[in-house]
């Protein structure tokens, strides 16, 4: 299978790495101060999963047509933040033929529309991952904790050779993954998950355990948790009791040191995607009719922070 990643920062970089470590035909294409970087540096990845150096290949969108003319890709893994995805649909358009698949591991699930209105519905995969992970100011990819796996599979329930050929690729890289017969409920999971998280996390700027440790921490974060379970359960795909049970005890474990990705991208002074999570969520909350008293305190926090940090 040869595989495309548009983006080698955190998630992109980490999963790619691991992919090319394995030795699967994988480019990168990236802007060209990350191409600089990748040719004198090569990717170098710093993980309790095992550290590497490696040299990849990777192209500038402007030399990804004449690639694509000598050899088409199968599978392109979109890893950009939701806010540049406009310019990462431009750049990896030319190749998006008609035997190649899109599959993003953003957050989140606004882009579907987007990338479908572009590409096709039936080109583009359902996916996510589950890491903690960054782009160092030295350029190499800092995998933090243990965790890091990818969940993809066809929206339409289809069984499909192209997932299928992923996750061989995955399993031959040793990356955790799991080939999902439901998508959608795995995103569902996910993103109520990760939007309580962040509205949390962000809102309280403190870890999972400095929240919780609070008078009411934890009644905050389950109250925040149940309104993002009515955006799933009117979209109809409620999650389950034993997710549900799975998620609360993540967002409610005393000590955690977990924080959202957002909140380190906030820590750091970077842009967030505000409106791609919380308040993407906080509006499907509300056109189901619901009450979303604490979405709306965490989106009208983090649109605070993006006014204050641009100026
Ligand atoms: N970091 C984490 O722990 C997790 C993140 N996620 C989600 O994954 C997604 C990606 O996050 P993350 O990997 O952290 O983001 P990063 O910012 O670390 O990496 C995104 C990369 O995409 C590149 N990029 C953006 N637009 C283009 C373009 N047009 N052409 C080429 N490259 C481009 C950026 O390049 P450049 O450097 O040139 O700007 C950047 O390096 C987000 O939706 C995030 O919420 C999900 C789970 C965990
Ligand atoms: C919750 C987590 C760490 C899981 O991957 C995540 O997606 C994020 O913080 O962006």
């Amino acid at each position: 299978m040869r595989i495309l990643v548009l983006g080698a920062g955190g998630t992109g970089g980490y999963f790619g790495g691991r992919l090319a470590q394995a030795g699967v035909d994988v480019t990168f294409l990236v802007r060209p101060a990350r191409a600089a970087a990748l040719s004198a540096d090569g990717l170098r990845l710093r993980s309790p999963l095992g550290d590497a150096s490696l040299p990849v290949r990777c192209l500038t969108a402007d030399a990804l047509a004449d690639a694509v003319a000598q050899a088409p890709y199968d599978l392109v893994v979109l890893s950009c933040k939701a806010y540049d995805l406009d310019s990462a649909m431009d750049a990896i358009a030319p190749a998006m033929g008609s035997g190649t698949a899109v599959l993003p591991i953003l957050n989140g699930l606004r882009h579907y529309p987007l990338l479908d209105a572009r590409f096709g519905a039936g080109q583009v995969i359902g996916g996510l991952c589950f890491i903690s992970v960054s782009k160092a100011d030295d350029g190499s990819i800092v995998h933090h904790g243990n965790a890091a796996s990818i969940t993809f599979g066809e929206r339409d329930g289809a069984s499909g050779a192209r997932c299928a050929a992923f996750a061989q690729a995955c399993a031959h890289a040793g990356i955790d993954h799991l080939h999902a017969d439901d998508i959608a409920r795995e995103q569902w999971i996910k993103f109520t998950f990760l939007a309580t998280l962040a509205a949390a996390t962000c809102l309280m700027r403190a870890s999972v355990g400095g929240i919780v440790a609070t008078s009411d921490g934890a009644g905050v974060i389950t109250a925040l948790y149940a309104e993002t379970l009515a955006a799933a359960a009117a979209a109809g795909h409620p999650v389950p009791d034993s997710a549900r049970a799975t998620a609360l005890g993540q967002l409610t474990r005393a000590g955690s040191p977990l924080k959202a990705s957002m909140l380190h991208d906030l820590e750091a002074g970077r842009r967030v995607e505000a409106a791609h999570i919380v308040g993407d969520m906080l509006a499907r909350v509300r056109a189901a009719g619901e009450p979303a008293p604490l979405l709306a305190a965490a989106y009208c926090h983090l649109q605070a922070y993006e006014a204050l940090r641009t100026g």
